[in-house]
Order: C-alpha cells, then sequence, then structure tokens
C-alpha cells in the first residue's frame, strides 16, 4: 500500500528520470556526494523497468541502493503506473521486492524538472530575450520531448513546491490568418487539437506535413530531426516555416502558462527538443508570441524565458531534493512504497 511519511530517503539512493524515449539514472552514495551519473539507456531497449535497471545499473556496481526516486512520464495513480509514451508499466511494489529496495517514491518527470528550476546553476540555463527574474515568484517549466511536458513550481512557507500536471493536453486553436490556413491540415486527437498535438517530436512531424499540405507540396523529410536540421539549415522552406511556427506556438503557450502561474521568476523550457533548437529559440518569433498577450504585453515583457542547457536537468532536480528535501514541498502521499 502507498504510505504517506517523512521526506527522508535512506542512502545509498538511486535516481531515474524515466522518459518516452530515454531514461536516465545515477547514484547517490550519501547526502554530501555529487551524484554518480550512468550512461542513458533506451526505453525500448527493455521489456520492463526492473530489466533496464538491473542490467544496465546494479550488474555494473557492487553499490546497493536502498531506496529509488524516480520521475516518470505521466500521471501517478495507483501501484501501477504507465508511461505515456512508452511501453513500460512501473510496478513500484514489485520493484521493492525484485530489486532488494527499501523505498521508493515515484513522481512526475516535469515536476523533478520544475526541482531543477529552483535554484539552477548560471551555467545550466540561457536566457532567451529580456526580463528578469523575481525571487521567490512562481516559476513554469515546460518542455518539448517524446510529448509535452509542463509544470509549476511556487515558493511558499520557505519551500519550493511543484506543481505537476497534464498541461501538454490542454487545447490550442489558431490565431494568424497562416494558422487558419494550416489547422485544417493539423492531424488531431480524438477530434481536437491539443498543445501535445505540435509541440513534441511527432509534433514537428504533424506541423510539418501541415504546412505542406496547406501549400500543396510533397513531404521531403522523414522525420523531426530532419526537419528541425534542413529548417537550422535554411535548406528548405517548409522546414524553416515549420520550425517558425514551432517557435511561435511554443512562445504562445508558454506565455499562457506564464499567465495562468504569474511566473514572475521565469518560464523554463526543457526537454530534449529545446536544446536542440536553441537557435530558433533565439530568434524574434518565440519571445514575439510570449509578449503578445494583451491586455498584459507589458507584464509578460518584464517576465524572463530561459532555454535549460543541462543535459540531464531532471536528475539535478531529484538529486537536490533527495539531498536537501526540507528545501521542497513534495508531495509523496500515494506515491511512496516502502517495504
Ligand atoms: N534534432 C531534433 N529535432 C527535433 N526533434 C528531435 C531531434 N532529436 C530528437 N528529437 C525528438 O525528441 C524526442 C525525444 O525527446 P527527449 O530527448 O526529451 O526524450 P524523452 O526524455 O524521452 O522525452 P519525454 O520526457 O517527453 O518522454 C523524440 O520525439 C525525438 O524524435
Amino acid at each position: 500500500m502507498p504510505v504517506a511519511s517523512d521526506q527522508t530517503f535512506p542512502f545509498p539512493l538511486l535516481i531515474g528520470d524515466i522518459g518516452g524515449t530515454n531514461a536516465r539514472f545515477a547514484l547517490l552514495i550519501d547526502a554530501y556526494a555529487e551524484p554518480r551519473q550512468l550512461p542513458p539507456i533506451k526505453t525500448g531497449d527493455f521489456e520492463t523497468i526492473e530489466e533496464a535497471m538491473q542490467k544496465s545499473i546494479l550488474d555494473k556496481t557492487s553499490l546497493r541502493p536502498r531506496s529509488a526516486i524516480l520521475a516518470v512520464a505521466g500521471p501517478i495513480q495507483g501501484d501501477e503506473i504507465p508511461l505515456t509514451n512508452a511501453g513500460w508499466v512501473i510496478r513500484p511494489k514489485d520493484m521493492l521486492a525484485s530489486l532488494g529496495l527499501d523505498d521508493v517514491l515515484v513522481i512526475n518527470d516535469f515536476e523533478a524538472q520544475a526541482l531543477a528550476v529552483a535554484a539552477p546553476a548560471d551555467g545550466d540555463i540561457v536566457q532567451i530575450g529580456g526580463g528578469s527574474v523575481l525571487p521567490r515568484s512562481s516559476r513554469v517549466v515546460l518542455g518539448p520531448g517524446t510529448g509535452l511536458g509542463v509544470a509549476g513550481l511556487v515558493f511558499a512557507q520557505n519551500t519550493w513546491i511543484p506543481v505537476p500536471g497534464e498541461g501538454g493536453h490542454v487545447d490550442i486553436g489558431p490565431s494568424s490568418e497562416r494558422d487558419f490556413q494550416i489547422w485544417p491540415f493539423l492531424e488531431p486527437i480524438e477530434g481536437r487539437m491539443a498543445r501535445e498535438q505540435i509541440l513534441c517530436g511527432r509534433g514537428i512531424m504533424n506541423l510539418y506535413r501541415a504546412v505542406c499540405a496547406a501549400d500543396g507540396v510533397d513531404p521531403v523529410h522523414p522525420d523531426q530531426a530532419d526537419v528541425t536540421t534542413a529548417a537550422l539549415a535554411g535548406a528548405d522552406p517548409a522546414a524553416v516555416e515549420t520550425l517558425s511556427l514551432f517557435c511561435t506556438y511554443l512562445g504562445r503557450v508558454a506565455g499562457d502558462m506564464a499567465l495562468i502561474f504569474m511566473a514572475r521568476g521565469g518560464v523554463f523550457l526543457a526537454g530534449g527538443i529545446s536544446q536542440k533548437i536553441l537557435s530558433a529559440l533565439m530568434q524574434p518569433e518565440f519571445r514575439a508570441a510570449f509578449e503578445d498577450k494583451a491586455p498584459h504585453s507589458a507584464l509578460m515583457r518584464t517576465v524572463p524565458t530561459f532555454a535549460v542547457i543541462h543535459p540531464m536537468a531532471a536528475l539535478s532536480g531529484l538529486a537536490a531534493f533527495a539531498q536537501r528535501p526540507g528545501d521542497f514541498g513534495v508531495a509523496t502521499e500515494g506515491r511512496r512504497w516502502r517495504s
């Protein structure tokens, strides 16, 4: 049965960021040592998470972790947690038994990204456009990857409290004249357009195909990496427009989230794709769409936006929480299991 309890976890402690495509792990020997990062693995290479953890971690070290804190892509409910965009199902009770752990906590992957932006090091982020951080004010993290992750981070009672959600599944609509030309060709999900239909890896392909269809040209790029590579090289007008629109829509959604949380502490772009298209995010489209929020454009100009460039940001957030749990208000009820 999941139990509610205190916030400390026994060391050695294994932390893991389990995305739809990649899983990244690190070991913490104690509350003071630097996390020992392990080589990332592809979720598709292993049938189950227990097999992945056994073969890629436990078989390769004599260190026996006593607890695990895992961040997963998807909502956490009950004793079986399916990953939204991958085949694994996390069963913490089985994990306690099969991996010999005393304590397992499972949180949302963007909650971990939120923990990471409570106090990012200067070298971990790059500012996009103007504005400045108002200390102790709410923050937002969102990131296109296999899906679109979104979370808030609020400061209350001297702790940073991550606010997980499923903001990638909120509706998105057309706004400009060009949007109205392209929108009819976007593939919806069960009849509606959610943000994640555009703002993620497969969303780039959805947008690219729609841009091509709107202009009556044949798509030539086989996947999203090909589209962004061609766009960044300025090689193909449809790819260039796709990336430009992607930045506009990401800016629009980032601005929406900033308004919802009144995020004067900043909006942080995490996820694998943001790092790969950083030079496009630095162009005017992203920030212009972010600020285009009449009647609050003047306010939006003061709110800073950042790309997170730390390669393992979610892991750094989990490590900060594991080592200084008192700094964070992470709810454990219903998602912590102990043997
Ligand atoms: N150069 C690129 N341009 C655009 N998309 C890319 C590029 N390289 C990888 N991708 C896409 O990024 C996605 C993977 O993102 P990420 O590395 O953040 O993985 P993840 O952590 O597993 O994602 P998530 O946490 O959302 O499940 C895939 O859809 C992949 O096709």
